[in-house]
């Protein structure tokens, strides 16, 4: 049995276009994710977040599930589309309205909002007209919208998060390409990772400006284990590589003014064009890092790679039902890494957490072990890295619904609550039960 500090936030979240439906109600934009969703053969079923979970409608019920939980914080995004239907200009004060009331329920809760600004769903009026994130301006857009509701929230959200996971989006949605926009142009991907943290940077200052002293601002970004097949060079080079794109693209020019010579060294003519200054616009001081983890991933060297090494399967061990290898020391591993090599003041844990094929019981239970055993094993490894010093301020699990998984629909389920998606009816899985049990004795068995 491990006891966690006394001041260690607990904490779950969703995301704006995977729970909230309601694409179409109040003004809301389209979004490059429904036009992503709309094309044929992108989506496992062709389904998307048209309704998802009904969030929009039914917050007040999900919240009422955070009550039952226990949690000091909620971790949810803010919708671009719903804010500035056409990604600029107009403010759309419905979309205002719905965010206001899922905050103002929040703080009546007793629960910690806090907010990511960016989870992918760009207005599809920017794609059109900039060519999205491909074009330095749509940055400045961002700017644009985060004065607007850092401004209309800043004295009531105090946590705020710039993007996520900026290199999924990039890569999964400009290189490999099964991510919305859907592209699939190395340079064009790489060029675009250095608009999403000028868009960072860009934020910042905006973010304080609308805050009040309780304001405080990070950006999560997403790590996984990484290994190399074996200890030939070859091997061993083309893992740091992928180190270096999926991590330390992000971290250096955030904690450390610039970005990775040995990336910027193997990009050649492909490394991003910038201007003078945005570095120091990127490295500007944040109050804490946004970390996610879920998984290791074991790459092998390619003759024929460039921008993207392959990873090999590793058998005999367990996997979740997105293929995932279950390997909690990287949690460890990744929290002790950034408090070494980085200093990162503070870390909150975002996302950590597993699909399983969860299946309802006769009597409306749902049983599932295997999630249990998961956040148990990555816990008790938090808990080590903890000890060790690693400033970490609070965790928190993906997800508390099951949800819109992306490219691969609402076939996987993350969420500690089941959801029922033809009744919309949530049940607390026995996940659920056994974190609120977590959260109300602080300790983890
Ligand atoms: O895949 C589970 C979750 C998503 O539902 C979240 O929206 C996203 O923030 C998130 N990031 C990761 C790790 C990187 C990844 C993202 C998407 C697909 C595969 C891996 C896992 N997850």
């Amino acid at each position: 049995m491990v006891q966690f500090p006394e001041q260690f936030r607990w904490g779950t979240g969703t995301y704006s276009y995977q729970v909230e439906g309601a694409a179409h109600e109040d003004g809301r934009g389209e979004s490059i994710w429904d036009r992503f969703c709309a094309t044929p053969g992108t989506i496992v079923n062709n389904e998307s977040g048209l309704v998802a979970c009904d969030h929009y409608h039914r917050y007040a019920e999900d919240i009422a599930l955070l009550k039952q939980l226990g949690v000091q914080m909620y971790h949810f995004s803010i919708a671009w589309p719903r804010i500035m239907p056409t990604g600029r200009g107009p403010v759309n004060q419905l979309g205002l309205d719905f965010y206001d009331r899922l905050v103002d329920a929040l703080l009546e809760a007793g629960i910690e909002p806090f907010a990511t600004l960016y989870h992918w769903d760009l207005p599809q009026a920017l794609q059109d007209e900039l060519g999205g994130w491909a074009n330095r301006e749509t940055a400045y857009a961002f700017a644009e919208y985060v004065d607007v509701v850092t401004k209309h929230f800043g004295s009531r959200i105090h946590n705020w998060l710039t993007l996520n996971e900026p290199a999924v989006t990039a890569f999964e949605g400009h290189e490999i390409g099964i991510h919305a926009p859907g592209a699939r142009d190395v340079r064009l991907a790489w060029q675009t990772t250095h608009h999403f943290l000028l868009a960072h940077g860009l934020a910042v200052p905006i973010i304080r400006a609308n805050g009040d002293e309780k304001t405080r601002v990070g950006i999560t970004l997403n790590f996984t284990q990484l290994d190399p097949v074996s200890d030939t060079p070859e091997d061993v080079a083309a893992t740091r590589f992928m180190d270096g794109k999926m991590h330390r693209w992000f971290l250096d020019p955030i904690f450390r003014g610039a970005y990775p010579a040995d990336v910027v060294k193997h990009l050649g003519d492909y490394v991003p064009k910038t201007e003078t200054g945005d570095a120091e616009i990127i490295a500007r001081p944040l109050d804490f890092l946004g970390a996610n983890y879920y998984t290791r991933s074991v790459i092998k060297h390619d003759p024929t790679a460039f921008s993207e090494y392959p990873s090999v399967d590793v058998e005999g061990v367990e996997h979740t039902e997105m293929d995932w290898e279950v390997y909690p020391r990287g949690i460890y591993n990744m929290l002790t890494r950034l408090h070494r090599e980085y200093a990162v003041p503070r870390i909150y844990l975002v996302e950590n957490g597993a699909a399983f094929a969860d299946a309802v019981n006769p009597d409306d239970t749902v049983d599932d072990p295997r999630r249990i055993a998961y956040l148990r094993e990555h816990l008790l490894q938090v808990h080590t890295a903890i000890a060790e010093g690693v400033p970490l301020a609070g965790y928190s699990v993906w997800a508390l619904l099951d949800n819109f998984e992306w490219s691969e629909g609402y076939r996987m389920r993350f969420g500690i609550v089941y959801v029922d998606y033809p009744t919309q009816k949530r049940i607390m899985k026995a996940s659920g039960h056994w974190y609120q049990k977590v959260i109300a004795s602080n300790t983890v068995h």
